[in-house]
């Protein structure tokens, strides 16, 4: 029997049935099962993925975990069983609950010389209607030779090759060079309040599975992020993650801007979130863009994302009102859906249907509000020049005070329910007897990473609250300022409205399709128009349409939707609501435009 060989050795290609593209193999091992003595498993570890190939006397069935879809691998070792356990240590193990520990566990059982291999995934599975990921968990159990060191690096081999491929680093014998952790910035007031709560149990364990460490802060105050940001060595992290609703990655977007070095920071360091709050409609976005499945409170997508590391460029949007400039991801609102936005607060502990609630209540209660609207329209979206990066240099500073002390690491090893299909051989001599499982959606009881620090609201250290003034930077503005006169190819509207809402990604909101033909970075904001005038049912039909995309479908006379690259909103009088990425800003005149590709956010590797 081969050897399991790395790299070049043993690399060959492989015609993949299903597509012209070659196939490189990197480790390929035949697995035995004994309680079935015909078949055997055929173990490849390819660029494709992790094949299993059955093989009996009648048939051959492969199956392939997907590389995108693993997360990670660790190498375990049997755990001693407890004295008075009905097992002597040279019984067949089939049948058995097998239990296993950390490699460096003082509870391991020195007698059983076998290495386990637990590759970690998750799925996408499609049901009639819904597609959503599943945790599986392939484990190779490694005991060819009479040396658990010798079975051991074999298991370390594989765990090796996968890590590379996964961090699409080449092949080596070494593990990657990885890598800073990653910084969670996380709102514990976020939405219903079940931030913390989703992170320990939805994210952490893919982390803990990748062996992405992470420093987590809980925000203690509102702007807390924001401060963050501004204040820290973000260069020390390899992505910055707003676990919460939009309204944290708006701070931690705004704290980049209030850097001297914003464009290095930004270019650098990649922004992530993590969906908590009650509207997380960039999470929702990120999705669409990348076929990623969407379920609220889910988060498995995500997370693998965070543990990936893939980016793409996202656009921004420079916003001035009367006293101040702020940067935004993801919208600019006045009249109806930003009144439903701020007034539907009170009902923040219901989460995202309270804005389903307060929509019908404001459309008992149509509002209209008087003003001035002003935009350069986009003439032709097929044609859009080539984004541009702002020319602006900034220069590095950066600071670096400590805030927390770490607080005690919860770190918590897979060692229950841990069963592992395994072979029945006693005796001293081992010939090649491995077997592998797979078991789906087994329950995990990790919640953090080793070498992660959890920085606890409770814990020791300087409240945060900088004395700096703060300073907004960024790309220069094209705009002329607030008060002085607009380009002439610029379109005026004035008159009453029921709304104007600008946004630059597909979803404003988990349901709330707004944007179809949206990109993450394309240039384009997209402002929907509602003049007054239109029937309360037009508006509801408006509403409901935006769960599928198509409010602005049909004949209309008071909807529209315009590509736009900048505008201006001058509300008349003193009353309404002004938001930006949901936030409520200063009433009164305001205007925006969109700088293309100055971001980098983690999207799901979905290649
Ligand atoms: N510890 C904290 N205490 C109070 N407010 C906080 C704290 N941390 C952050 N905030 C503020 O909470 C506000 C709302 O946060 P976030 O966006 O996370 O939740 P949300 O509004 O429910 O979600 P969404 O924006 O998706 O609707 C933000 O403006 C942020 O400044």
């Amino acid at each position: 029997m081969a050897e399991p060989q790395i790299g070049k050795d043993v690399s060959h290609s492989k015609t993949d049935d299903n597509s012209d593209s070659k196939e490189h193999v990197y480790l390929e091992e035949t697995f035995y099962i004994l309680t079935k003595k015909k078949s055997v498993f055929r173990v490849r570890l390819t660029s494709k993925g992790l094949s299993l190939i059955k093989e009996t006397d009648d048939y051959s069935k492969e199956q392939t975990i997907l590389l995108r879809d693993i997360i990670g691998s660790k190498c375990m070792r049997s755990k001693r069983r407890r004295v008075g356990a009905s097992s002597c240590v040279c019984s067949s193990l089939a049948g058995h609950h097998l239990k296993v520990v950390d490699e460096n566990s003082g509870d391991l059982d020195e007698s059983d010389i076998s290495a386990y291999l637990y590759i970690y995934a998750y799925v996408l599975k499609r049901s009639r209607r819904t597609r959503k990921r599943e945790r599986t968990t392939i484990t190779l159990r490694f005991r060819s030779y009479d040396r658990y060191e010798d079975n051991n690096r074999e298991a370390q081999k594989w765990r090796t090759t996968i890590k590379c491929l996964l961090a699409d680093t080449p092949v080596s014998y070494a593990l990657p060079h990885n890598e800073k952790k990653l910084l969670i910035l996380l709102n514990p007031k976020s939405g219903p309040g079940k931030a913390r709560e989703l992170f320990q149990t939805k994210v952490a364990p893919i982390l803990q599975e990748a062996e992405a460490s992470y420093d987590l802060h809980v925000t203690k105050y509102a702007k807390y992020a924001r401060e963050f940001v501004r204040t820290r060595n973000v260069y020390a992290w390899r992505a910055i993650v707003a676990v919460g609703g939009d309204g944290v990655l708006f701070e931690i977007l705004n704290g980049m801007f209030e850097r001297l070095d914003w464009q290095q920071a930004l270019e650098e360091v990649p922004l992530a979130i993590m969906p908590c709050g009650s509207g997380n409609g960039l999470a929702r976005t990120i999705c669409h863009h990348y076929n990623e499945p969407y379920i609220p409170q889910n988060l498995t997508g995500l997370s693998m994302a965070l543990a990936r590391g893939k980016k793409a460029h996202m656009d921004v949007v420079r916003v001035e009102t009367k006293s101040k400039i702020m940067f935004s991801f993801l919208s600019v609102g006045w009249g109806l859906l930003s009144d439903i936005d701020i007034e539907s607060e009170r009902l923040r502990a219901i989460g995202g249907q309270r804005f389903t609630l307060w929509a019908l209540a404001r459309l008992v209660g149509l509002r209209k509000y008087k003003g001035v609207l002003s935009y350069a329209k986009i003439k032709d979206i097929s044609n859009l020049p080539k984004p541009k990066h702002p020319l602006t240099i900034g220069h590095s500073v950066s600071q670096d005070d400590a805030l927390d002390s770490p607080d005690v690491e919860a770190f918590f090893d897979c060692d229950e329910n841990s069963d592992v299909f395994s072979s029945a051989v006693n005796g001293k001599r081992h010939s090649r007897v491995d077997s592998w499982y797979s078991v789906n959606s087994r329950r995990s009881a990790f919640y953090s990473t080793r070498g992660s620090d959890y920085h606890s609201v409770t814990s020791s250290g300087s409240e945060m609250r900088s004395p700096v003034h703060a300073c907004m930077h960024g790309p220069a503005s094209h705009l002329p300022s607030l008060v002085s006169q607009l380009p002439s190819h610029w379109v005026h509207e004035e008159g009453e409205f029921v709304m104007v809402h600008v946004s630059y990604q597909s979803y404003i909101g988990e349901d709330l399709l707004f944007a179809p033909s949206s990109l993450l970075s394309d240039g384009v904001m997209w402002m929907l128009i509602i003049k007054a005038g239109i029937s309360r049912t037009q508006v509801l039909s408006f509403l409901i349409g935006m769960s599928q995309g198509n409010h602005t479908d049909g004949n209309n006379e008071f909807i529209k939707m315009v590509p736009v690259s900048a505008f201006r909103i001058v509300p008349e009088g003193p009353n309404g609501y002004l938001t930006v990425d949901g936030e409520m800003v200063e009433y009164g005149p305001i205007q925006a435009e969109i700088f293309p590709n100055i971001v980098n956010i983690l999207v799901p590797d979905t290649k």
